[in-house]
């Protein structure tokens, strides 16, 4: 792509927020190929550290459990520069994680719910969707209220990207770095553009 190797936010990572099933982890690959950025998938790491997959966390640890695993690997990941770095779906719900996600900028990965349903029903490696097959709404009944209790948890990235509508991951990673263009053209202090404050010395004392 003409855009590859373009270091468009600077030193920071980009982080990939969004629904499951919205494409994070394939994007995120995708994206970071592109820009010559490390790509880091969260949940990935959740399974490396905890030496079992999502599922079975869920079985021994409950859903409180795993969030805890989420937000340890979520602040060490921060420590890390240029990354793509795709979160887990529920990564927004617990506050403290948001000061993780603003090591970077944030883009949410922004996908209808019934394309959703139809990429992750039936995955028994998404235990929240899984646990739909026993409720009366089914896959799209469950995602519309994870949507409802995140939506506005999702709506505080700094970019929102629409990612449905049969783009490709491709395009959408090209349209993710589009928009990372524009937003960080709008706001050259905080990703250190033409017009960002010169860094003031320490004063000793
Ligand atoms: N743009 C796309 N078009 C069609 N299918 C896609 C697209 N992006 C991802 N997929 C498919 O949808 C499924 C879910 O994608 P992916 O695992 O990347 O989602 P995710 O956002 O990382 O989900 P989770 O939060 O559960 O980790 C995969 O089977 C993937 O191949
Ligand atoms: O939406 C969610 O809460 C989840 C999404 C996945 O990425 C995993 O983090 C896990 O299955 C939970
Ligand atoms: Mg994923």
């Amino acid at each position: 792509m003409g855009w590859a190797g373009y270091g468009v936010t600077g030193a920071a990572s980009i982080y990939l927020i969004g629904m499951t099933g919205a494409g994070k982890t394939t994007v995120a690959r995708s994206l970071a190929a592109a820009l010559r950025y490390r790509p880091v998938d969260v949940d990935e790491l959740i399974e490396a550290v905890a030496g079992e997959p999502i599922p079975a966390i869920f079985a021994a640890d409950g859903e409180e459990g795993f969030r805890a695993l989420e937000t340890e690997v979520l602040g060490s990941v921060a420590a890390f520069v240029k990354c793509v770095v795709a979160t887990g779906g529920g990564v927004v719900v617990r506050r403290e994680n948001w000061g993780a996600l603003h090591a970077g900028v944030v883009v949410w990965l922004d996908v209808p719910v019934a394309e959703l349903a139809g990429r992750v029903g039936g995955d028994p490696g998404r235990p929240l969707v899984a646990a739909a097959a026993d409720k009366p709404g089914g896959v799209q009944g469950v995602l519309t209220d994870m949507l409802t209790a995140r939506g506005d948890a999702y709506a505080q990235a700094d970019v929102r990207v629409r990612a449905g509508g049969g783009q490709t991951p491709e395009e959408v990673a090209l349209a993710v770095a589009e928009a990372l263009l524009t937003f960080i053209a709008d706001n050259p202090p905080r990703f250190g553009g033409k017009d960002a404050a010169a860094p003031t010395a320490a004063k000793g004392g």
